[in-house]
């Protein structure tokens, strides 16, 4: 199996401050026919980040199964460590990695500075906890981080009784100066750039002397179904919390309690994997899709159809089976924004128009996606046209030439689904592709080439597609495969 990277239990792939990984170029694999692929993927993103954090401020010490080892998880766990966070690395159940238990500290330690990367939830999650530790915490992150809406975490926090230093910025960096308790309360924001303003106050609400009342007053609210997983995570270790009415929360204070969580596979990753059988037809089945999930990736089993797909689920199992063509669709995302980058890929391929919308605010993430996703396709020859909250797609033959990423790892995973049916595309820093997803390349190789559960060696892909990947250790999958 293709586990060798992490098959010891200690070894950070990035080293414990996650830098950013090198950005080699990458000819992404073209489809030589019709996928027959079964892939398995790492955890959730979201979910390993809230279980992380809610780990962290509860009662005793809970151990998440199967976690992300990514850039994006492992940036989150040193930032954790760094205020006073005890976080061990035992063996367990996840092929792509070692389990997490973490003991909450007696008292959370300031004085540190969190070094967020380029991640959404470490900058919007962290702050909160932060606020509840004994002195200065600084918050920075990569150039692209500087650029994303703090504005939110910022103001909300001041208004929860918190003091922070900006130097009068509404991004990062600040200092937020804990005192070992926030008074809490209520508090009205404006989520409307990212849902991420209210699972971050969500998440610490409970340990606020006050608690939380939380009402979000801007015109929309984008990606509703990480706010239902906060709200899902927070339930689960017992927190009380309500929703009278849209937009609004509450949250008693007490204590968060202590799980041993299984992490679900990341749904959200698996929207280029499925995208593919439809790009280069055939079928690809993702092992492990949960019965019942908060994710949102779980709305692929209804928007690939749109494209043309044939979906089924078979316990586990879901397969996607690509049509005799790809249907252009109309659709409002807004629910959804972290699928665009898929389905704009597949959009640009299809054989008729598509118009996406509700999704102005991913200009707001990793880079600005609208932007970047029309300047790309365009480049290859194609014709995307931005809309203030999307994007409009009238497919057109492309040709090959390099897809920058921009720092984006959902800008490498369109790059390599245009890649499949485009010759001679050649994405740009694959390696950012660790930022949730560091297997992408070798599972994406996997997945066209052979077999693609990760028991495909490095040594049967092609060596000009392949050497830019470590050479895997040894092991065999559980089929016995060889790796
Ligand atoms: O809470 C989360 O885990 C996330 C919320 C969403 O952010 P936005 O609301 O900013 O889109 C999503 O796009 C992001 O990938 C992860
Ligand atoms: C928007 C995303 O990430 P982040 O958590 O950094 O906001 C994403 O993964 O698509």
């Amino acid at each position: 199996m293709l586990i060798s990277r992490y098959s010891t239990p200690d070894f950070n792939p990035y080293g414990d401050a996650a830098p950013l990984p090198p950005n080699p170029d990458w000819s992404a694999p073209r489809a030589r026919g019709r996928l027959t692929a079964v892939v398995s993927l790492p955890g959730s993103k979201s979910l390993t980040n809230r279980e992380l954090v809610l780990s962290a401020l509860a009662d005793a010490p809970s151990r998440l199964r199967s976690p992300l080892h990514s850039r994006d998880t492992t940036l989150m766990v040193a930032a954790l460590r760094s205020l006073g966070v005890t976080i061990d690395e035992v063996a367990g159940p996840g092929r792509f990695g070692p389990d997490w238990v973490i003991t909450p500290a007696d008292e959370l330690l300031g004085s540190t500075t969190i070094d967020c990367g380029l991640a959404g939830t470490v900058m919007r999650f962290l702050p909160p906890v932060s606020a509840l530790a004994l002195g200065p915490v600084m918050f920075d992150g990569d150039e692209g981080a500087r650029k994303r809406p703090m504005a939110t975490t910022i103001s909300s926090l001041r208004a929860l009784g918190v003091d922070i230093d900006s130097d009068g910025r509404s991004t990062l960096p600040f200092t937020v100066h804990g005192t070992g308790r926030v008074r809490g309360g209520a508090v009205t924001i404006d989520a409307s750039s990212s849902s991420q303003f209210v699972s971050g106050l969500l998440l610490a609400g409970a340990r606020f002397t006050d608690g939380l009342r939380l009402a979000h007053n801007g015109d929309r609210l984008p990606s509703m179904p990480h706010i239902e997983m906060t709200i899902a995570a927070l339930a689960a270790r017992a927190v009380n919390i309500e929703s009278a009415a849209a937009g609004e929360w509450s949250i008693d204070p007490g204590a968060i309690s202590a799980r041993d969580v299984d992490i679900e596979p990341d749904l959200s990753n698996a929207a280029p994997f499925l995208a593919a059988a439809l790009v280069a037809g055939g079928s690809v089945t993702i092992v492990g899709w949960p019965s019942a999930t908060t994710q949102v990736g779980d709305d692929l089993l209804d928007l690939l159809p749109l494209f043309g797909a044939e979906v089924t689920r078979e316990a586990d199992r879901v397969t996607v089976t690509g049509g005799p063509g790809i249907l252009g669709v109309t659709l409002d995302l807004s629910t959804g924004g972290e699928l665009a980058p898929a389905l704009v890929a597949i959009a640009a391929l299809a054989d008729s128009p598509s118009t996406i919308t509700g999704i102005g605010h991913i200009r707001h993430h990793e880079t600005d996606r609208l932007a970047a996703l029309a300047t790309e396709i365009n480049r290859l020859g194609g014709s995307v046209t931005e809309l203030e909250d999307g994007l409009h797609i009238e497919p057109r033959p492309l040709h090959g030439g390099l897809w920058q990423t921009y720092h984006d790892h959902r800008m490498a995973h369109a790059g390599a689904i245009i890649g499949l049916a485009v010759d001679e595309v050649v994405v740009e820093n694959i390696a950012t592709t660790a930022k949730t997803l560091p297997e992408f390349a070798e599972l994406w190789q996997g997945m066209v080439y052979g077999a693609s559960d990760g028991s495909q060696s490095i040594s049967s892909i092609p060596v000009a597609a392949a050497s830019h990947f470590p050479a895997p250790v040894s092991g065999s999958d559980e089929s016995g495969a060889p790796a």
